[in-house]
């Protein structure tokens, strides 16, 4: 069993530059974090693909990454945000052909660090048209 989303993968892409490592979803988290920083410019990532194909686990992995690279300080605000999204899950997913937790809606995830740490987020939540 690979352990791509452990403790060793987030100090291995931790604070290092894109093109240091394999590609990842910690690299883009990263990646995000550290312009954040060095250029104080706000930072989007976009998951899109088909139904199945990953998008809510992504975005999970990229938040746990970003909460971890904070440390244990703001675990009191780190851990609902983690939390919150198989909370929403369980009212917006459903079992189609092609997810057995496909999300019904799509999602819009704010965060807002300083000095790299996050300190709050927000979330938005968007009826999809889907026919599957
Ligand atoms: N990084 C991953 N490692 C292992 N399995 C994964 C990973 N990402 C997704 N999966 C598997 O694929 C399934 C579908 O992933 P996910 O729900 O994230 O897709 P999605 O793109 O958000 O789909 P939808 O658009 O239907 O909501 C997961 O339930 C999981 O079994």
């Amino acid at each position: 069993m690979f352990d791509l989303y452990g403790t060793e993968s987030v100090l291995q892409y931790r604070g290092k530059d894109i093109i240091c490592n394999p590609p990842h979803l910690f690299a883009l988290a990263n990646a995000a974090c550290t312009k954040l920083k060095d250029f104080k410019e706000n930072q989007c990532i976009l998951i899109s693909g088909e139904s199945g194909s990953g998008k809510t686990e992504a975005t999970k992995l990229m938040l746990r990454y970003m909460a971890a690279i904070g440390g244990m300080q703001n675990h009191h605000i780190t851990q609902p945000i983690l939390e919150a999204s198989p909370l929403l899950e369980s009212f917006g997913n459903a079992k189609t052909m092609h997810n057995d937790n496909s999300s019904r809606f799509g999602k819009y995830v704010e965060l807002y660090l300083e000095n790299g740490v996050i300190n709050g987020a927000s979330t938005s939540q968007y009826l999809l048209e889907k026919s599957r």
